[in-house]
């Protein structure tokens, strides 16, 4: 049983909040501990709005402080757009939270794609990987990048991230960001972690909410089939979970929990 990933339900997306504050903090801590900084994966959709409903109140206590200037930002996926553009995953963590932190919290060290190599999805995500050699070179001798912590959605076909179900991508293991040209959701152009990246991080996050979740829950939960999401719960075991409300796991049988 100590292989399998966590599964956290709540009444409301306020209740997951504050326990996905407990636990990004949690690991904020452990990373600090390891290397003096908190290296952190995200993706877009829903997510940049969760963090900020998280992390973005009064701490609690000392040791509920997020230290947003020990942060170091990396996108999970990023679509081949300029950074302002309405599709862009840097533009809506930047409106959603990286502009709204206050100056007392401090400021994370944010790192965009490269937007010079927008018209090459090879080149772009190479360009992410060199960044990501550079910012995990003291790592003794990882072949991988291992993250802190990776925050990701889960898409109503159980992608994550941009790996999409049956994509080829899936079976990616020499790189640690590609490209895709044939998103089946719009934008086509993106560059992604890889499966193996992502499922080396300490921790994975997922937070999924709505009962919009709660048929891909099931699947990913009951069946896996090969679901991109379902293959990070395999990989990843008990360092993966999952931040649900009750709506989106309302035909789960898995074993839930109701605490960290
Ligand atoms: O590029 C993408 O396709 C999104 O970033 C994607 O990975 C997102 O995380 C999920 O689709 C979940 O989206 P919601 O959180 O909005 O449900």
């Amino acid at each position: 049983m100590a292989r399998q990933p966590n599964l956290f339900a709540f009444p409301s997306v306020d209740a997951l909040a504050t326990t996905l504050r407990a636990y990004i903090i949690s690991c904020q801590t452990a990373g600090l501990h390891r290397h003096d900084s908190f290296k952190v994966a995200v993706s877009g959709g829903s997510l940049p709005k969760t963090l900020a409903h998280a992390l973005l109140v009064p701490p609690s206590s000392a040791e509920d402080t997020v230290k947003f200037d020990k942060w170091e930002i990396f996108f999970a996926d990023e679509r081949a757009v300029p950074l302002d553009h309405e599709d862009s995953n840097y533009g809506l963590l930047k409106t959603e939270l990286l502009d709204k932190i206050p100056e007392e919290m401090g400021k994370p060290l944010v790192h965009p794609i490269d937007v010079a190599h927008l018209d090459d999805t090879q080149e772009l995500a190479d360009q992410y990987e060199q960044l990501l050699v550079k910012s995990f070179a003291q790592r003794d001798s990882v072949k991988l990048p291992i993250f802190d912590l990776l925050l990701l959605g889960c898409g109503p076909d159980g992608h994550t991230c941009s790996l999409f179900p049956g994509h080829e991508l899936l079976r990616e293991t020499a790189a640690w960001v590609a490209p895709i040209e044939d998103s089946p959701k719009p934008p086509p152009k993106r560059i992604t972690l890889t499966l193996p990246v992502v499922t080396h991080g300490v921790k994975i996050a997922f937070v999924a909410t709505g009962s919009g979740k709660k048929e891909i829950l099931k699947k990913i939960f009951e069946e896996g089939a090969g679901l991109p999401c379902a293959l990070v719960n395999e990989g990843a075991g008990e360092r993966c979970s999952w931040f649900t409300d009750t709506a989106a796991v309302e035909e789960v049988s898995f074993p839930r929990r109701g605490s960290l």
